[in-house]
């Protein structure tokens, strides 16, 4: 099938909804109306808006200096923290070709972070990060646990002002997320694109939805995310481009959103671009954080009335995520065996 054409943003389709209010003063009965009807919107509309966070400036400069430096090592010197020496914990750095997301391996090379803690128990996902170590300094470590303190609270704040805004229905919608959410950072370096390279079908990261409830993107200037949303006369789809705007973070939802919503709320596919992106001396940097349910959060939807739910039909990957049962855990396991096959098969493993 021809790739739907691409178009340009705009700023209806994807909104800058500014959350620092919420951020600042925890239970604001004004902020958390007026953000929570501006997210419930949005959620329903594409699934993909901006927040203005506030975030401290330097921390992102700080944290994209340090990732550039780290990636610009030779693969050996970044291999002292490969992610096959975390085992379960799925930690550390992979290569460029390592995660197939849509099958195919993606363009772009990482580093995986989780919450910092001393676990040696037989949960998968846990444990302590592995830091790199450059001329015999700690780099990135810093920044990166102040970085996901603070994705932390912006994930807290928003499934908050979504839960309330969803009314009496949401009401367990915190038992998901509030006391243990999983969290996971990823650093994620995209090689420039090499004109001799001519296979239109190779992909930065290939199209997919996100796992969990939020997903929140810091990307550089370079561009390339791109938005997989019904065409204007509804007959097919288009992608569209999801530009760099300064003082933002990205934000889309994740299948189990989706689930948990009965598909009211979208888990819209995305994908970013390797041929057709500008080529740029740096490569492009993108640091998503995964906000997600409990690992044993039961996938079990919200009650609604009949009225309010739309049904999940026709989505990009055939899939419905409302039939799923079990908890968030084994959805993610069950993700994770496609894009790191070898890996998981190796590692992460929880059942024969
Ligand atoms: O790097 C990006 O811009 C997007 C990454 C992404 O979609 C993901 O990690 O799920
Ligand atoms: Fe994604």
């Amino acid at each position: 099938m021809a790739d739907p054409s691409t178009t340009a943003c705009t700023s209806s389709l994807f909104p800058v909804i500014d959350i620092r209010e919420l951020l600042l003063r925890d239970g604001d009965a004004k902020a958390l109306r007026e953000c929570g009807e501006q997210l419930v919107k949005a959620c329903e509309n594409t699934g993909f808006f901006y927040v203005r966070t506030g975030v401290r400036p330097g921390l992102i400069e700080s944290l994209s200096d340090a990732a550039h430096k780290f990636f610009a090592l030779s693969t050996e010197e970044k291999e002292t923290i490969k992610m096959a020496k975390s085992g379960k914990s799925w930690r550390g750095f992979f290569k460029v070709g390592d995660e197939l997301t849509s099958g195919k391996a993606d363009q772009k090379e990482g580093i995986y972070f989780g919450r910092e803690e001393n676990y040696s128990g037989e949960m998968p996902l846990r444990g302590p990060n592995l830091w790199p170590e450059v001329e015999g300094r700690v780099l990135l470590k810093d920044d990166v646990l102040e970085y996901m303190d603070f994705m932390r609270l912006v994930g807290l704040r928003l499934m908050g002002a979504i839960s309330k805004a969803l009314g009496a229905g949401a009401a367990c919608l915190d038992a998901h997320f509030a006391e243990n959410p999983t969290e996971l950072f990823r650093i994620f370096s995209y090689p420039s694109p090499r004109k001799e390279e001519g296979d239109a079908e190779v992909f930065g990261v290939g199209e997919h939805t996100d796992y969990g409830f939020l997903t929140l993107l810091y990307q550089d200037q370079t561009g390339g995310l791109q938005v997989k949303i019904p065409s204007e006369d509804r007959s097919g789809f288009q992608w569209i481009e999801v530009p760099f705007i300064p003082g933002t973070h990205v934000v889309n939802l994740g299948d189990a959103l989706e689930h948990y919503t009965h598909g009211r709320f979208k888990a819209t596919p995305h994908r970013v671009i390797y041929h057709g992106r500008r080529a740029t001396k740096k490569p492009r940097l993108s640091f998503p954080y995964f906000f997600d349910p409990c690992w044993g959060a039961p996938m079990t939807p919200m009650p609604l009335d009949e009225e309010g739910r739309s049904r999940t039909s026709g989505r990009w990957d055939g899939a419905d995520p409302t039939q799923f049962e079990g908890i968030y855990g084994d959805y993610l396991q069950r993700k994770i065996s496609r894009v790191f096959p070898q890996l998981f098969a190796q590692a992460i493993r929880t059942t024969s």
